[in-house]
């Protein structure tokens, strides 16, 4: 049995396009994960399915080893692309009325509402109605909206899109301390830096298909087919001595190197060493961002997700 969230081979086709095909992921008690792809890949779409606002084709989806039925849905926190609240409902009134619509009760919702307004800064803007509050400020009504009623499990679609630097620290300090109760905590973003800094574990989907899957660090180090060789005092073109290498980029005192499949990093750093002074040799770690651009870019990754899911790294 799993704690938390499982996703186990979800797929769903719409009339036209196949949104996901087989997506398998997990999230644990206390994690945080972060859910990254480009447009379109599968994201919301995954998200709704775990919300029950679609259903899956086939697959499942579980909450602690067992189907997620509706009790546990009206205890999920969910912040929606779209951003589903009331206009022309005033802001504290609304966070009381949504407390209340999960299970909690007037006095209680009334203290979390009170409780979260503050934590979102908008305690003076309690009594306006939503749609007279700038953007930024309605997303930090629609974070207090997926808090209110203190939800097990926080399922997050974009929540930082919008959001002024404040509000982002903001942000983040609530999801981290959400996943410090234990609650496990799934949202997607764009912004890789934040999702590299914020999040236990990534999965990354491309075209419906869970391309890699593991903690930042696993992805970044999963590539050991990229080294950083830095060559002091260095022959010219050094590298064309090495069959099966070429520089695929550079940093201000580095090369980063690629080694095709079943080639000896050590013959590398043997040509190195015989070409100048090596300065570094190390296995090359990518940003987050750049990893996905890889794997977004790589059709062969994309097209064997299950194979990259147990893999736990990404394929480039
Ligand atoms: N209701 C729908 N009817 C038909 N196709 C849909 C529907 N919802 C989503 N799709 C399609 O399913 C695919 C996945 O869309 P989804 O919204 O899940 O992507 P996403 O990763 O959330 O993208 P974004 O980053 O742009 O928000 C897309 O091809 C989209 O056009």
């Amino acid at each position: 049995m799993h704690d938390g969230l499982v996703l186990d081979r979800v797929t769903k086709d719409f009339a036209h396009t196949r949104a996901l095909t087989e997506l398998s992921l997990s999230v644990g008690s206390g994690e945080l994960f972060g859910f990254v792809g480009g447009n379109g890949a599968g994201k919301t779409t995954a998200m709704r399915i775990v919300l029950g606002v679609l259903a899956a084709d086939s697959g499942e989806v579980t909450w602690h080893g067992y189907p997620l039925h509706l009790a546990t849905r009206r205890r999920i926190g969910y912040m929606p692309e779209e951003r589903g609240l009331y206009p022309t409902m005033g802001v504290r009134e609304q966070l009381v009325y949504l407390a209340e619509l999960h299970g909690v009760r007037r006095r209680q919702a009334s203290a979390n509402a009170d409780y979260w307004l503050e934590r979102v800064d908008l305690t003076a803007q309690g009594r306006a109605e939503l749609s007279t509050l700038s953007l930024g400020n309605q997303q930090r009504v629609q974070l207090a909206a997926a808090l209110v009623h203190d939800p097990v499990l926080l399922v997050l679609d974009e929540p930082f899109s919008g959001l002024d630097p404040v509000a982002i620290d903001v942000m983040c300090e609530v999801l981290r301390e959400q996943a410090a109760r234990g609650v496990p905590v799934v949202f997607s973003s764009h912004q890789l830096d934040l999702v590299e800094r914020l999040c236990d574990r990534v999965g990354i989907i491309n075209d419906g298909t869970l391309v890699a899957q593991g903690t930042v660090e696993q992805l970044r180090t999963g590539s050991t087919r990229r080294f950083l060789v830095e060559v002091a005092e260095a022959q010219t073109d050094w590298l064309a001595e090495v069959p099966g290498a070429r520089q695929v980029g550079a940093t201000d005192d580095a090369q980063i190197v690629e080694l095709a499949e079943g080639l000896d990093d050590q013959e590398l750093l043997r040509t190195a060493m015989g070409a100048g002074t090596v300065r570094s040799f190390a296995p090359y770690r990518p940003r987050l961002a750049e990893l996905f651009r890889d794997v977004v870019d790589a059709p062969a990754a994309s097209s064997n997700g299950s194979q990259a899911v147990e893999a736990e790294r990404s394929t480039v």
